[in-house]
């Protein structure tokens, strides 16, 4: 096995290098290098005992937890890299952004005590000042609070939240498809139930969009009822509730803080302490069960295990040649769960001028290319920077514009937020995951409706020698690094009783 060393002593690393521009930089590149170096190289081994499919957050958390229970582990990770839909960017200008998974909030205590014990700190999103909120009824105003005070639909947003927090409460996180009123709930999208539960709906699913095109890269229209409900009740854990505010707040809930040096050092961190029992570059293409084993086939060779946990996202799942095949219920599953569509575009500035301006960063809007923003600042650079996602049909309208359109839209959206002075960024930067080829959209794999009560149940059955891993199996925080987390260490255990 390979050298375990601590990772990177990224704060005094930095300040050797006597500058926090040159921080984010050393961190990513350096530590991604070292990372890449020490796991393995030539051929695969012929037999271990557990081989996780994907290198992801979930993937290299369950790895850890089989390694640790003194079992050999390898993690064959399609990518060349650690992380899977968390990836640190950095930018020209200096700093280290995310243009993935980024936030992090309360009752996420999986993840945030991984990295703890990871040595990796957190910082508070910035969220000094008012909210800015534009609607093309009643123009721009600024607010505190989670709903915007727009008369037209304060009334019936505030019911609609205080509905779905009342069905959340009693959702079961673990089996959504038993609750009373799944197949009711399953039968309609949000868009169906906020058209046919409040008096401005139309205004009130304009508003909705804010919050399902970057939670979920989906509008109202797509996303089941049952599921929204379902996703409420995940945003808590096995003491709390989960409530909309904790979901789609930035003090108090899921957007709260952010990982120094970015969130990518979580998986580079468990992938350094992992070493040679990291496969990167081998795809998985094939998994087929023998008598007493199951061979897990990869573009770089193959390997002999006696359990298999696959972390890889659902439609991947589907892209591999399983012998015997998966069954009819799971492919069903899988095959209907949709990857959302989603976009991060960043804008980098001088300063963060809006700041000056008593603004936190965060804004809503019911049209253009900016349906939410967030001051997407980071310590290793006094650089202003606005994060706009651009998702569902927002990134349907504007993901297939050449990047030169799209800037400008993005940049007129953060405009008609926070002033003239977002015309003129020192940077522009984007990501659009629906074209990563071991991705292909995201956040996450949603459900639209008449998926989950009928075909929800298969989510985590094992099959055979094999495990799910991945957020998308997880109950609480599903869709979230928090889930992926959960999920692993689940996998984990399920299969360590096995062996
Ligand atoms: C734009 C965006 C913003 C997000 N924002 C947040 C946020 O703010 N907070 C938050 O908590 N979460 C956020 N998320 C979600 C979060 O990133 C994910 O929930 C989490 O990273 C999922 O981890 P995972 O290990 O389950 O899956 P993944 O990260 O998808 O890992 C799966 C791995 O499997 C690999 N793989 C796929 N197919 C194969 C194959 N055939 N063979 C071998 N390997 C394979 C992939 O390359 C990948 O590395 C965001 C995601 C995106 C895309």
């Amino acid at each position: 096995m390979g050298a375990h060393e601590p990772i990177l002593d990224l704060g005094r690393r930095g300040l050797l290098l006597g500058g926090a521009a040159a921080l984010g930089a050393l961190a990513t590149q350096a530590l991604e290098a070292r990372v890449n170096a020490a796991t393995l190289q030539g051929g695969l081994p012929g037999r271990v005992d557990v081989v996780v499919v994907g290198g992801g957050i979930s993937g290299l958390v369950a790895a850890r937890r089989v390694a640790e229970a003194g079992r050999s582990v390898l993690v064959v990770e399609a990518r060349d890299r650690v992380g899977g839909r968390v990836l640190n960017h950095e930018l020209a200008t200096g700093g280290t952004i995310e243009a993935g998974g980024a936030f992090v909030g309360p009752t996420q205590d999986h993840i945030t005590s991984l990295a703890a014990d990871l040595g990796i700190a957190t910082f508070d999103q910035y969220a000094t000042g008012k909210n800015v909120y534009v609607s093309s009824l009643t123009g721009r105003q600024e607010y505190t609070g989670t709903v915007p005070p727009d008369p037209t639909i304060l009334l019936d947003a505030a019911l609609a939240l205080q509905q779905l927090n009342g069905f959340a409460a009693d959702m079961p996180v673990d089996a959504p498809w038993e609750h009373p009123r799944a197949a009711e709930w399953d039968a309609t999208t949000l868009g169906e139930w906020i058209g046919r539960n409040t008096v401005n709906s139309g205004g009130v699913e304009q508003l909705m969009k804010s919050w399902t095109q970057p939670t979920f890269g989906a509008d109202p229209d797509q996303l089941s009822m049952l599921y929204v409900i379902h996703y409420v009740a995940c945003s808590g854990n096995e003491t709390n509730v989960g409530t909309f505010e904790r979901n789609s707040d930035t003090v108090g809930g899921a957007q709260e803080s952010r990982f120094v040096g970015g969130s990518q050092r979580v998986p580079l961190a468990l992938a350094q302490r992992l070493g040679d029992r990291v496969a990167l570059a081998a795809a998985v293409t094939r998994i087929e069960h023998l008598d007493n084993r199951a061979v897990v086939h990869t573009t770089r060779g193959r390997v002999a295990c006696r359990r298999v946990i696959v972390s890889a996202p659902p439609k991947q799942v589907l892209g591999i040649d399983w012998s015997p095949d998966i069954p009819a219920g799971r492919r069903a599953l899988l095959s209907r769960m949709q990857m959302g569509q989603l976009m991060k575009c960043d804008a980098v500035y001088d300063r963060p001028f809006w700041r000056e301006d008593g603004l936190t960063g965060f804004g809503l809007s019911d049209a253009g290319a900016v349906r939410v923003a967030f001051d997407n600042g980071v310590a290793d650079t006094d650089h202003g920077i606005l994060l706009a996602f651009v998702g569902g049909s927002t990134w349907r309208q504007y993901g297939s514009l050449s990047r030169a359109e799209r800037r400008q839209a993005v940049l007129a959206g953060f405009a008609t937020m926070f002033g003239e002075k977002a015309l003129h960024p020192i940077e522009y930067t984007e990501k659009d995951w629906t074209r990563e080829q071991w991705t292909t959209g995201g956040p996450v794999a949603m459900y639209p409706p008449g998926v989950m009560s009928t075909h929800g149940e298969h989510i985590r059955t094992p099959f055979g020698r094999v495990h799910w891993a991945g957020t998308e199996t997880s109950t609480y925080w599903t869709g979230y690094m928090d889930g992926a987390v959960r999920a692993g260490d689940r996998a984990a255990v399920e299969a360590l009783e096995q062996l």
